[in-house]
């Protein structure tokens, strides 16, 4: 990450299709074997690339998207040392649990703050910072801007909001050329030093995380009309208080009772009662070591934001008088009267009168009309009695720092117009015994989780809608009903708890069991191990099932503390301690007593006015994932991972299937498109096939036409040729004949053509008697006219027959009929009646003219002239 270069990242090379996502979840079995078959092996084909499984930088890109997939990118970034990765519009933080050198340096924010497309680089918590920043700037509804950061404990949420506070501290400052440098660096110091004390008062080290937060927090980040930070405040929210007189096997109290031990003065030491040597009930692991038991650094911030001497002191000295009455045991004698050496201590750091602390833990005052009684508490009362001074002292001190904090660091409303929240709550939580604490944290997760479906789902639609995709709501796995069970009304275990804790009584946990299944039983998202003897409940959570159990759960939403206690703190000479009781909210802690006010009513109540901040601001989501158990540096286990991953997996295939229907959807569109247009190219191909074919055909065949044409009109040229020559011939010859019909063989008959004389002359010569005029030239024709055309048929005897009718020679019977040729074409037959006539008979013929009629205006009359018109 040196240059602005190697931060551009990759990500239009993934994208499929015009920026299109595709992919789907894989969940449990489908009952479609082909389909099992078929992601399987699309997930096999996506990781065969495994080089390239680290450039994903998106995981709404890896296709399919399946836990496996999915998990592998993100283990391949991490071993590359890649640990931010898009999922859509929300950040997964993984978490090295290492410093990575120059990642958030002053330069790499520059960049970022001065990039013209910031989301172009690699991706980084600076880009959503620098996205939220611009936001302000375009003031496009809604202007006010909050990053939420979740994750399970130990994830990186507060390293994330520090990441985020520093951003702003320095992107707002740097643009500042009004302001005198001294102010600026004074608001943004004051500022990000509320995180050290905060995190000294409301951090402890756990099994799950050496810097665990304690408690739930939300800091508005205040904005001029310039984008300069102005100022800031910080919303607390539901600090684990039992911890001070109570933590958890192989856990720590807060931290800054350890800075106090070990980074006391001498003096302090002697001020605080506190020797070297000193061992501590309530400081459970001191001699282990960490970071974050920089007492200098809570100190220096302290004095930063104008906690000064006397306040330190006041507070240090509080702090220590807690320590004390952890130290604090009680006999099971009655004996009262004998107030303990360390109970004295106590009174004495807390400026609290001995007898009176001693009489207020061992001894209950009841009021019975205006009188009031005293009764003496049993051993397991008096701890009790003692753990709730602790808490409730802390409880308030941690008010009042926070009180305190926001008045130093927050702007007057008239100078700020705008802000960026960041809201670092605890993760949701499931542990071997889980108790109302649990049920609170995992209720205000379900609440973000809700926000966050509601936000995803609605910013992938308007995804949708810019990338022209069609998309309909999507069925996803919706919590109301768990938030229904937890916080509805009339009834739900909020609801109930409450009634339970407002009955004055003892609270048995069996009996309230049985009303919770009473009441309950409808909702599905609880449920009951009917043989389990530890009174219990089962709430079926968007991230898994949690059981809690039900004793002291009412007496934790009760929180009551004692009013004489109240009383005697605000006796205190500790001016601190008096003051942090006797404000307001003390006061009505005295009067009403915390009963009226139960704890899940005050974390309800804080928890919907942070809803009604978020809904009116554009969120901006950041997903740490812790990647191992053990906090172990570069480690990545994919089971971890997946457990805390998984719920964001499904949103996100959640659109991936979405998107995966409409890829169907499209695909089958194109399909049918492609059909469409195949078969439209086919029958069109098919029409020109045909038209080629018939053009082609049309062709040939007037080819073959033309040439037949052609041959006919040769022959007929040949045909009127020779009938031309022939006739000529005949007419010579009949003229010959005629000029000289008696005498048939004369010496100077003219010259003929050879072969024609030869033929009349065969004929002609035969004949005894001299022929009618009118018939002979049509025998003759008829005789000699096949030579040229009818020869095929009229030869021989026929032929001599045709003479013959022709000149009207009797026959032997003194009737006589003459068929001649039978052609298709042209003259058919002829037939000679015996009164002289002739008939024609002739079949049309294909040769021009053939069928007209003969030429009335000719000169040439008779048979012989029709016929051989005809004949043409
Ligand atoms: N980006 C990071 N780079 C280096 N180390 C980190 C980073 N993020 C987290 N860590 C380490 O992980 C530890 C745990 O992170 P952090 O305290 O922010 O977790 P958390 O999610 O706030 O946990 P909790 O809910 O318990 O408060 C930090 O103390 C720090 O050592």
């Amino acid at each position: 990450m040196n240059s602005a270069d190697d931060r551009r990242n990759v990500r239009a090379g993934h994208r499929n299709g015009g920026g299109t996502v595709t992919g789907f979840v894989h969940k449990g079995h489908s009952p479609h074997p082909s389909l099992d078959d078929s992601l399987e092996g699309e997930i096999r084909a996506f990781l065969t690339d495994e080089d390239q499984l680290h450039t994903y930088d998106d995981l709404t890109k890896v296709n399919p998207v399946t836990p496996t997939t999915v998990l592998k990118c993100l283990q391949a970034r991490y071993r590359v040392k890649v640990f931010y990765t898009h999922a859509g519009c929300t950040l997964v933080a993984l978490n090295p649990f290492q410093p990575i050198p120059d990642l958030y340096s002053l330069d790499v924010m520059k960049e970022y703050h001065c990039a013209s497309q910031p989301q172009e680089f690699k991706p980084h918590i600076f880009i959503v910072a620098e996205e939220a920043y611009r936001n302000v700037q375009g003031q496009l509804e809604p202007v006010n801007q909050s990053l939420v950061v979740s994750g399970e404990s130990g994830a990186g949420k507060t390293w994330t909001s520090r990441c985020l506070m520093k951003y702003y501290a320095t992107v707002a400052a740097s643009s500042s050329v009004l302001k005198s440098q001294d102010t600026v660096e004074r608001i943004e110091r004051r500022v990000l030093d509320s995180n050290p004390i905060m995190e000294a008062f409301g951090n402890a080290c756990t099994l799950r995380n050496n810097n665990s937060s304690r408690f739930g927090k939300y800091i508005q980040l205040q904005l001029d009309r310039c984008q300069l930070l102005v100022g800031a405040s910080v919303q607390t929210y539901l600090l684990e208080k039992t911890r001070v007189a109570c933590q958890p096997a192989n856990e720590r109290n807060f931290h800054i009772f350890y800075q106090m031990m070990k980074g006391a003065t001498d003096e302090q030491r002697k001020e605080w009662k506190m020797s070297h040597d000193q061992r501590f009930v309530w400081l459970p692991k001191a001699e282990k070591t960490i970071e974050e038991d920089c007492f200098h650094d809570t100190v220096e911030a302290m004095v930063h934001l104008g906690i000064n001497a006397e306040k330190q002191r006041q507070i240090f000295k509080i702090l220590a008088g807690i320590l004390q009455l952890g130290n604090v045991n009680f006999s099971s004698s009655t004996d009262e009267s004998q107030p303990c050496n360390l109970q004295e201590q106590a009174a004495e750091l807390l400026c609290v009168p001995a007898e009176e602390l001693q009489l207020c833990l061992r001894v209950r005052t009841l009021k019975a009309g205006k009188q009031s009684v005293l009764k003496p508490c049993s051993q397991a009362e008096c701890s009790m009695r003692r753990d709730c001074l602790a808490k409730v002292i802390y409880a308030q001190l941690f008010e009042w720092l926070v009180t305190f904090i926001n008045n130093s660091i927050c702007a007057d409303k008239s100078t700020w117009c705008n802000f960026i929240g960041v809201l670092d709550v605890y993760g949701f939580e499931c542990f071997q015994i889980n108790n109302l604490e649990q049920l609170c944290i995992n209720y205000a997760n379900e609440k973000l989780q809700q926000h966050f479906v509601a936000h995803y789902l609605r910013a992938q639609q308007e995804e949708y809608v810019s990338e022209g995709l069609q998309w309909s709501f999507v069925k996803y796995q919706d919590n109301q009903s768990c938030l229904d069970l937890i916080e509805g009304s009339p009834v739900s275990v909020f609801s109930l708890l409450n009634e339970e804790s407002r009955l004055n009584r003892a609270s048995d946990a069996k009996t309230f069991k049985v009303r919770l299944e009473k009441e309950l039983c409808d909702n599905v998202n609880i449920s009951w191990d009917k043989f389990s003897k530890v009174p219990h409940f089962t709430v079926a959570h968007y991230a898994g099932k949690v059981n809690y159990q039900i004793q002291g759960m009412v007496e934790k939403n009760k929180d009551p503390v004692p009013p004489e206690l109240i009383s005697l703190l605000q006796k205190s000479e500790n001016a601190l301690l008096h003051q942090i009781f006797t404000d307001r909210e003390a006061e009505n802690m005295t009067s009403k007593g915390l009963s009226k006010v139960t704890v899940v009513s005050k974390f309800k109540n804080s928890l919907e006015s942070l809803m009604k901040i978020l809904h009116t601001t554009t969120p901006h989501y950041t997903r740490c994932i812790k990647p191992n158990p053990d906090c172990k540096p570069l480690t990545f286990k994919k089971e971890e991972v997946i457990m805390h991953f998984f719920p964001l997996i499904l949103i996100m295939g959640c659109k991936a299937n979405l998107l995966e229907d409409q890829r169907k959807r499209i695909l089958s569109q194109c399909a049918f498109s492609i059909q469409c247009c195949w078969l439209r190219y086919q029958r069109r191909r098919r029409q020109a096939r045909r038209q080629s074919a018939t053009l082609i055909q049309a062709v040939v065949r007037s080819w073959l036409v033309r040439r037949q044409v052609q041959r006919w009109n040769r022959a007929a040229a040949v045909i009127q040729n020779t009938w031309r020559k022939w006739r000529a011939l005949l007419k010579s010859l009949a003229e010959a004949e005629l000029d000289d019909a008696k005498d048939l063989v004369k010496e100077d008959v003219p010259v003929l053509n050879p072969v024609v004389r030869e033929r009349g002359s065969v004929q002609l010569s035969t004949i005894q008697e001299p022929v009618t005029v009118r018939g002979w030239p049509m025998g003759l024709a008829l005789a000699s006219a096949p030579s040229i055309t009818m020869s095929l048929t009229a030869t021989g005897f026929q032929k001599m027959m045709s003479v013959m009718a022709s000149l009207n020679l009797p026959s032997r019977s003194g009737e006589y009929k003459v068929e001649t040729n039978q052609y298709t074409q042209g003259v058919a037959s002829i037939r000679a009646q015996p009164k002289g006539s002739v008939k024609l008979h002739y079949q049309r013929s294909p040769l021009l003219y053939a069928d007209r009629q003969p030429d009335l205006k000719s000169d040439v009359t008779g048979f012989n002239e029709i016929l051989l018109e005809k004949t043409l």
